[in-house]
């Protein structure tokens, strides 16, 4: 199957500073794909690139011709003193038919929230109603840049049913920014480690199979530590399904 989103090459500088090089990957039709990584390994600025806000330094990112993609950022800064509702804040920048608009909020299991102010919302009812405005571009890729941030652990697991359910009902392509290990081992057809480069990627079943899975991600809570520590090698290990 052709991909929906190739990276190819791709050098980003900010602020003066290379954040990534030499990276390239493809995103097909359907998968789930998480990016894990240290803090400032240029994660964001991997999905940035992806939905064109940042400007490669060098490489490309090409997309399949008129492929739609739904972005849910890591925080999005509202000026708590404007009144705006959910319903107003979704028809930004463009006024959505409200049938779709309603439709988003149901399957987000935002549907209640339509008529409260942004500025009330909890954290996890804001990434649903971000979630609910990522879906009225009809995605066939979704990309969630660390969703559940801030979320406790019941509130990030039925975050990531939803996910699931709108993979499942719309076939779409999900790249996930995460820092949640088992719900990357869980709920990921394929995971990416990145340190400013791809270090190593695969299927989680595989990659744990794999010598550098240890280094990687260990088990359990050492393994989550073993992931920040491990060092980063500048070689790329491939641990696909073929191997
Ligand atoms: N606009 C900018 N100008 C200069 N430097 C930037 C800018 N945005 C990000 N950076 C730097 O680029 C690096 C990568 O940032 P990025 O946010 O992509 O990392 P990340 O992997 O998503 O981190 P985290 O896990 O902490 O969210 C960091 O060192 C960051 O300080």
């Amino acid at each position: 199957m052709s991909a929906l989103l190739s990276v190819r090459g791709l050098a980003v500088r900010l602020g003066g500073r290379r954040v990534l090089h030499d990276v390239a990957l493809d995103i097909a039709p359907g998968e789930i794909v998480t990016i894990v990584g240290p803090n400032g390994s240029g994660k964001s600025t991997l999905l940035r690139a992806m939905i064109g806000a940042v400007r490669p330094e060098r490489g490309r990112v090409s997309r399949a011709r008129g492929l739609r993609i739904g972005y849910v950022p890591q925080k999005l800064d509202i000026d708590a003193t404007l009144p705006m509702t959910v319903g107003r804040f979704l028809s930004l920048p463009h006024r959505a038919p409200p049938a779709e608009t309603a439709a988003a909020l149901e399957r987000t299991g935002a549907a209640p929230l339509a008529d409260h102010q942004m500025a009330d919302l909890s954290g996890g009812q804001f990434q649903r109603v971000l979630l609910a405005r990522a879906l009225l571009a009809r995605p066939q890729i979704l990309l969630l840049d660390e969703a559940t941030r801030g979320l406790d652990q019941p509130g990030s697991a039925a975050f990531y049913r939803q996910i699931e359910a709108i993979r499942a009902e719309t076939g779409c392509a999900v790249v996930m920014v995460s820092h949640e290990l088992h719900v990357v081992m869980a709920a990921s057809d394929r995971v990416i480690c990145l340190n400013g480069h791809v270090c190593c990627e695969g299927h989680p079943e595989h990659v744990a199979s794999a010598p550098e899975y240890r280094a990687l991600f260990g088990t359990g809570t050492q393994g989550a530590l073993a992931l920040y520590r491990h060092e980063h090698s500048h070689d790329h290990h491939h641990h696909e399904a073929a191997e």
